[in-house]
């Protein structure tokens, strides 16, 4: 491998359960109100395999949209003026941002250590690594955390806005990193947690998919298109560490 694509939220930081607990907030308060308008059942948005399921690495408003119809829920589209909350899918997207983003002021932006001793061993090694995430946030993720300068290429939300690029689990974002550092697919890796990112990985032919298990789904990571699946970056550093 000569490029190494990592995506963000739960590979590099911890903050996956953030947007996690982010999501599951603002879909339940949804819900809860849609029960009580339609008298139907509050059934919560499970903050495990809902968010596995429909929401995690995707893009925020392809979240919304894909987690919505998951309940049968059509909602008009809106505009990005939409006040938080709205019934729309851009009013629940900027409401789940702004929990998100009070989240993340509340408790700081922690990165997983194996992540970062891994990132400095390939920059002692000379090679080069990429950010390649879905979110907006991404850049201020990374400041926060203190890691923005470990990398030669950062690929996110606004990136993929800006170049018309579809979000994962299409494979355009990293095809788009890999580009940019000049190495061929197969002679990339990428480093995923969420099951959009390894399908991604799967459908851009990279050379390695390594699936990132924070929460208990290896299996679902290999299946959907991890060649190989760590709990931790730091299992990779093994032996040479002694
Ligand atoms: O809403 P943001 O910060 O632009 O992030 C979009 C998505 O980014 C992904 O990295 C996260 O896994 C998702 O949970 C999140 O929704």
């Amino acid at each position: 491998m000569r490029a190494f694509l990592f995506d963000l939220d739960g590979v590099l930081t911890q903050t996956a359960k953030v947007h996690a607990a982010a999501w599951k907030d603002t879909f339940d308060a949804f819900l809860r109100a849609e029960a009580a308008r339609t008298g139907g059942q509050f059934v919560p948005f499970d903050a495990v395999t809902d968010y596995d399921t429909y929401v995690d690495g995707r893009p925020r408003l392809d979240g919304t949209r894909a987690f919505l119809r998951s309940r049968g829920v059509d909602l008009p589209e809106g505009t990005p003026d939409d006040p938080p909350n709205s019934p729309t899918v851009q009013g629940i997207s900027r409401a789940k941002n702004d929990t998100v983003l009070r989240l993340i002021r509340e408790q700081g932006v922690q990165a997983y250590q194996g992540s970062v001793d891994y990132v400095h061993r390939l920059r002692a090694a000379g090679l080069p690594s990429a950010v390649v995430s879905s979110s907006a946030n991404c850049r201020d993720v990374l400041r926060a955390a203190g890691i923005e300068e470990l990398f030669e290429v950062i690929v996110d939300g606004n990136t993929a806005k800006a170049e018309g690029l579809p979000g994962k689990p299409a494979p355009d974002t990293y095809l788009y990193a890999a580009r940019a550092l000049g190495v061929e697919p197969a002679h990339a890796a990428v480093f995923e947690d969420a099951l959009a990112g390894v399908a991604s990985g799967r459908a851009g032919g990279f050379g390695a998919v390594v699936g990132v298990d924070r929460t208990g789904q290896a299996a679902e990571l290999r299946r959907d298109g991890a060649t190989v699946v760590v709990q931790d970056l730091s299992e990779l550093l093994g032996e040479e560490k002694a």
